[in-house]
């Protein structure tokens, strides 16, 4: 148990006499039958068998043993873990007034986030005004407007790419203690092109630089924190409520968490005042943020200081930050990470490359780039990036949900204030849905001469569960596989991969895919590790048209007043 301190194993034994007598009084309270699950420790519960920071391979084997749903206790918090299709979607999606809460992890959301992370907020007030607020910029039909900067960062990427070459193979990069990725790995371009596109929506700026960027890498080290913060059972003190009101010099993790918030407002504050100063100046911005603090104050808010709501309902300062900052983070990592697995599974998987390459070139010819009106012709490719998000799913486990009253499902009590986690991972690894489900096989999802439907969601018509369920559906799927397409299509079409060979055996060095562990990182969102591959144009016509389409997509940056790309 390496995340306990030893203050907080004092702590624990503390405070084990008040648990003991708190638990036995719930459960006097609550005859009814729970779902099955793993025994546990008296007060504990199965605190111990759960691996905090990567609990899904231990969640499917209890899937496997218990079926549907089964309940584990960390602590006295009651987790209910749902394992099919079926049972998430009764639950998150038919029964969603009942289960669109969700129980912050404490030391994650309380503290360093005071609160406001939108992703974190109950179903309540600020929860839904904040959403609201973001669906007229992030919504399916705002989300179109997107598509002219993702046509142009696209281009911008696919130029960075091939002037990258081998660079990632020749110098020994190496990711840092907390998975921080080195500026000058090929990691790093297709993050630049991610982040860009959610700061274009959130704050109308683009990341124009590679290296030195202090946004962009702040947002990733404060994204890199989070996932591990708020990661269910990584604090003594969000699985134990009694530890809360142990005072400071006895909660490390306290002090700690509120100089992250600290940290953390650096950013998302330092952002919001810089757009509030261009306001200042006159100069307005068309985005989420600038657009909001313009109605904000049209309606006589022209300052809000401090969390929560005007009491006409508007987002204050904090909420404000933090919900733009949601975007920021929910639309970084996760898209970044499924191109970046995408291109392993292509390097894993040369038949599928093969393929996916000669259905683009038979569509697109070597004479353009791909553009969005080639989607519904380019069945073969939708299917591969679908099949790369059922077999690695950035958010392994999705975002777990809270009961907020309580339900009975299948005869057991599901009772009010439990966590829910729609087990993503369990639900694409069944093989009664996905035969052989550790398979990279897109042909899942195709059909010759027929579109490949992305199935998404949210609540009918889909057929995978990356993007969550409910009412707390990602709000960004739409951006998100718009990026996905346009970036890989491009990508199949203009450069060839390789991975560099060993020089005892001459096999390629790849990873595998198949040890999680030594492949992808843990935390609410398992990314690729960094790994090697070299890039080239596949032709002097590709690498032709790839730089002219940088040169006009600077010209275009300046016609809508933005930065142009220093490189
Ligand atoms: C491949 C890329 C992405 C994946 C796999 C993904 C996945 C998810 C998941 C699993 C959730 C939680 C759903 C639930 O609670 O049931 C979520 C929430 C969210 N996502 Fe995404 N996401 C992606 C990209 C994006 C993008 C590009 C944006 C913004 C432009 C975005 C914005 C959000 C927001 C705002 C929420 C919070 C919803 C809430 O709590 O109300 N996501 N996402």
């Amino acid at each position: 148990m390496a995340f306990l301190s030893a203050t907080e194993v004092a702590a624990i034994l503390i405070a084990v006499g008040f648990l003991f007598v708190a638990h036995h009084k719930k459960k006097a309270a609550n005859p009814n039958k729970l779902p099955p699950g793993p025994r546990g420790l008296p007060i504990f519960g199965n605190l111990f068998q759960v691996p905090a920071l990567r609990p899904y391979p231990k969640f499917r084997e209890w899937a496997k043993e218990y079926g549907d749903i089964f309940h584990v206790r960390i602590g006295p918090q009651d987790v209910i873990v749902l394992n099919t299709s079926e049972a998430a979607d009764e639950l998150f999606v038919n029964r969603s007034k009942s289960f669109s809460s969700r129980a912050p992890p404490h030391v994650a959301h309380d503290i360093m986030s005071a609160g406001q992370r939108l992703v974190f907020l109950p179903y309540e007030k600020e929860w839904k005004t904040a959403r609201r607020s973001l669906q007229v910029a992030i919504g399916p039909g705002p989300s179109k407007r997107l598509r002219p900067a993702q046509d142009l960062e696209s281009r911008v990427l696919l130029y960075d790419i091939i002037s990258h070459g081998e660079q990632s193979i020749n110098e020994d990069l190496k990711e840092g203690p907390n998975g921080e990725v080195p500026e000058r790995h090929w990691f790093s371009l297709i993050r630049r092109y991610t982040t860009s596109i959610v700061m274009s929506v959130t704050y109308g700026k683009r990341v124009h630089k590679l290296t030195n960027n202090t946004y962009l890498n702040m947002i990733y080290e404060v994204l890199g924190n989070f996932t591990h913060v708020a990661q269910p059972g990584n604090y003594i003190a969000d699985a134990f409520p009694i530890f809360r009101k142990l005072p400071d010099f006895l909660a490390p993790w306290r002090v700690a968490a509120h100089k992250m918030h600290s940290w953390e407002m650096e950013l998302w504050g330092g952002l919001l005042d810089d757009i509030q100063s261009d306001m200042d100046k006159g100069i307005a911005s068309d985005c989420y943020v600038g657009n909001y603090l313009k109605q904000r104050a049209e309606a006589g808010h022209e300052k809000a200081p401090g969390g929560g709501l005007t009491e006409d309902g508007w987002l204050k300062d904090t909420l404000l930050a933090y919900t733009a900052g949601t975007v920021l983070e929910a639309g970084s990592d996760t898209t970044a990470s499924t191109m970046q697995a995408f291109i392993l599974m292509m390097l894993a998987h040369p038949h599928v490359l093969e393929k996916v390459r000669a259905e683009v070139d038979s569509v697109v010819g070597p004479d353009r780039m791909p553009t969005y009106e080639d989607e519904p012709n380019l069945p073969y490719l939708v299917a591969c990036i679908k099949e790369t998000l059922r077999r690695r799913p950035p958010s392994v486990m999705g975002i777990p949900h809270s009961a907020h009253e309580d339900e009975i499902f299948r005869g057991y009590l599901i009772p009010k204030g439990s966590t829910v986690i729609g087990n993503i991972w369990a639900i694409h690894m069944d093989p009664l849905r996905f035969p052989n489900p550790t398979a990279y096989q897109p042909e899942r999802w195709y059909t010759e001469g027929k579109p490949t439907r992305w199935g998404s969601g949210p609540d009918t018509d889909r057929d995978h569960y990356v993007f969550g369920w409910g009412r707390r559906f990602c709000q960004g799927s739409h951006i998100a596989e718009a990026s996905l397409f346009i970036v890989l299509a491009r990508f199949i079409w203009g450069i060839d991969i390789h991975a560099p060979k060993d020089p005892k055996t001459g096999k390629a060095i790849i990873p595998d895919i198949a040890d999680e562990e030594a492949s992808f990182s843990d935390g609410i969102v398992g990314v690729p590790y960094i790994y090697k591959c070299g890039f080239k144009a596949r032709s002097e016509k590709h690498s032709a048209i790839i730089k002219r389409s940088f040169e006009d997509a600077q010209a275009e940056w300046q016609v809508l007043g933005l930065k142009t790309d220093e490189r």
